[in-house]
């Protein structure tokens, strides 16, 4: 079962084109899915859309199999979300602004020194929140987020604007609460190598429609796929001449082939050494991810 799916949702902005088209989600159950895409790509309308915060126009919403439309309050009980900046009250501390939303989600009181310990706020005391870093600040939005126990939690760009040491807080943070939790965390960013360091899914969006959904490893076996493999020879054009039929590519003087295995690699080789090609230099060439996000985004 999915914990999050969408079908056909689609949204329109008075005035402008679709700001979304057919969006397909699927965010199986105990996992951390990196929904990933370029600014302006889809990623906050979209989660708006599903949490109910933007009025859907076309497609379906279902939760935990229920639809957000029938089951709203029962679904959100089961669902904590941090869209852009956290509402915190600045001049009080992090147990006080938790009280204030205890109150509203009625939860019990215990559940205080819990998400302050979850999320590595235990230790703050009498500090006041606008005294916090960002870091602290996004840490203590998921905390109220975690409130009322949820069993998936969205989040919008958790770590926009963090430093590097807040970023790799928050993505620690967030493995600790899929894996001893086992909340399912539905996850937005710009930013492949921080999905790529998290997710073990991955929906990649752009000009609001869905380019790529899976699993990381899928991702992983793309790239695998795209692999290329690079002979350095005297001359690229004769030997491409030479290796038509391994459809090979010229790339800045550069000849690059379908990587294949150790043997094919052999047999290319031997035949531009029997027909008299000095090889000089045999690399394999892999796309990284970052690559093949480029290349799914910019056809
Ligand atoms: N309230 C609005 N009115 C009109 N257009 C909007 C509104 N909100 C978003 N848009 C437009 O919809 C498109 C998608 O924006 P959205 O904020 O969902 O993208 P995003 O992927 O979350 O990007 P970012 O990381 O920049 O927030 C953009 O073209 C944006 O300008």
């Amino acid at each position: 079962m999915y914990c999050l799916e969408t079908s056909g949702l689609s949204h329109q902005f008075p005035g402008m084109g679709y700001a979304l088209q057919d969006i397909n989600l699927r965010v199986p159950q105990g996992a951390i899915y990196g929904f990933l895409g370029p600014n302006g790509a889809g990623k906050t309308t979209t989660l708006r859309l599903v949490l109910g915060l933007l009025r859907k126009q076309q497609g379906s919403i279902r939760f935990f199999g229920q639809s957000f439309q029938q089951q709203r309050s029962a679904i959100l009980q089961k669902t904590g979300s941090l869209i852009e900046s956290p509402s915190i009250y600045t001049h009080l501390t992090a147990t006080e602004n938790l009280e204030v939303w205890r109150k509203i989600y009625q939860s019990p009181k215990s559940r205080i020194d819990e998400v302050l310990r979850l999320t590595g706020l235990a230790h703050t005391g009498t500090r006041k929140a606008g005294r916090f870093s960002l870091g602290m600040k996004q840490r203590l939005g998921i905390a109220i987020a975690m409130l009322h126990a949820p069993s998936l939690l969205i989040l919008d760009e958790p770590t926009n604007g963090l430093d590097p040491n807040g970023i790799i807080e928050i993505r620690e943070l967030l493995k600790k609460l899929n894996k001893e939790q086992g909340l399912t965390i539905l996850i937005s960013s710009h930013l492949l190598p921080e999905i790529e360091k998290l997710a073990t899914h991955v929906g990649i969006i752009n000009n609001g429609r869905m380019l790529f959904q899976g699993r990381l490893q899928e991702l992983n076996s793309y790239q695998q796929r795209s692999a290329m493999t690079k002979f350095d020879t005297g001359d690229a054009q004769q030997a491409a001449a030479l290796l038509a039929a391994y459809h090979p590519v010229i790339e800045s003087g550069q000849l690059l082939l379908p990587a294949g295995s150790a043997k094919h690699t052999a047999q290319i080789n031997r035949e531009l050494v029997q027909h008299g090609m000095d090889v000089y230099g045999i690399h394999t060439v892999q796309n990284d991810l970052e690559s093949i996000f480029m290349q799914l985004i910019n056809p």
